[in-house]
């Protein structure tokens, strides 16, 4: 029998880049318009009297490059912060596609960041047109440094505005990036902010990813034709405003998540325009450049399973 591998965040770290890690999730979005996705909504289990979860997201993909069988088990306490440990920790279970025996335990927090942000930008890229001059992110964790990240790699923004509740954060993050990006320009990319009206105003994509339980984005602050990634899950809490469901056209991952988990949209009276696979895929068409585009984020097992399977074979490939 074959040995399980392990694969550790760190060594996670080394091994993706956002090519890769953006051509695998275009194949998993577009997966689901053509029948070689297998997987249902997420199982959550909420442990006692407490705000403590487990999560499972088990499915299959069936792609010669990008496919792969497996399940991420993840949990979430919010409490961790107590102990300066992140809330979310994860990992998948990468299973042999022939047997169904473990090939891989990959920790997967930092998979779970980069996918997540790979599915944002895939989505801006289907349903939003050229003009990318000014982002506007609201959060600065580690989903919102991630998207800053992957959207000033993968998109010629001249600006990327930054906004955290606490203002602190979002200039910590803010001078870490720019380090980054370039010690020498004296015009910093990235720019933090404390107003949201004045962080989102001249922005032409916008990405929500925050975890508090406050509306944070008006309809009156946003430009026309303006794309918005929303990344935040709760069934009940929202980052945008209703008005700004009710005048979009909003786009969803996939549907047996949706069914389950945006319910309280759905309860606006706003009908999902479909996956952003099948625009992917041409099935449905995108927007039209003026209407204001959403795409309601949730977070598919078959991203897991794509980003397990590049990492698992860039692993193996540079491990020989
Ligand atoms: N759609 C998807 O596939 C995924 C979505 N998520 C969601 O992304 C969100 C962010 O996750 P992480 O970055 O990992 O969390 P994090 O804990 O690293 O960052 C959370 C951010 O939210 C801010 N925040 C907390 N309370 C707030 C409030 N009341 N008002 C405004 N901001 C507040 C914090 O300052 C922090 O910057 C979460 O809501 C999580 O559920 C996470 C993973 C995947
Ligand atoms: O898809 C995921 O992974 C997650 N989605 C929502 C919340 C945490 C993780």
């Amino acid at each position: 029998m074959a040995s399980i591998v392990y694969i550790s965040e760190n060594r996670v770290r080394e091994l993706l880049n956002w090519e890769e890690t953006y051509k695998s999730i275009k194949c998993a979005l577009e997966s689901v318009s053509k029948e070689r996705a297998f997987q249902d909504k997420r199982s959550a289990i909420k442990l006692g009297n407490t705000y403590n979860f487990l999560f499972s997201m088990c499915g299959g993909l069936s792609d010669k490059t990008y496919g792969g069988l497996g399940c991420k088990l993840f949990t979430y306490f919010p409490e961790n912060f107590r102990k300066n440990e992140p809330a979310l920790k994860a990992n998948i279970f990468l299973l042999d596609e022939e047997t169904g025996s473990l090939k891989a335990v990959i920790a997967a927090a930092h998979i779970t960041d980069w996918r997540t942000a790979a599915a944002s930008a895939v989505a801006t890229k289907y349903l939003h047109s050229e003009n990318n001059n000014v982002l506007a992110i609201l959060g600065a964790g580690s989903q919102g440094k991630a998207h800053a990240m992957a959207f000033k790699y993968l998109f010629n923004f001249n600006k990327i505005n930054i906004w955290n509740r606490t203002t602190e954060r979002a200039k910590n993050v803010v001078d870490e990036l720019n380090q980054n990006n370039d010690n020498t320009s004296a015009n910093k990319v990235f720019v933090a902010y404390d107003s949201i009206k004045e962080c989102v105003k001249d922005a032409d994509v916008i990405v929500t990813a925050t975890s508090g339980n406050e509306t944070l984005l008006k309809l009156e602050w946003l430009k026309k034709g303006v794309h918005i990634n929303a990344v935040r899950v709760n069934p009940v809490y929202r980052e945008l405003e209703d008005d700004i469901y009710k005048s979009s056209d909003v786009y969803i991952d996939y549907w047996e998540g949706a069914k389950y988990e945006l319910e309280g949209i759905k309860d606006l009276g706003v009908e999902f325009k479909g996956q952003i696979g099948d625009v992917i895929a041409r099935v449905i068409a995108p927007p039209s450049s003026d209407r204001i585009s959403v795409f309601q984020s949730l977070g598919m097992p078959v991203e897991d399973c794509a980003v397990a399977r590049l990492v698992y074979d860039l692993h193996i490939a540079s491990n020989v």
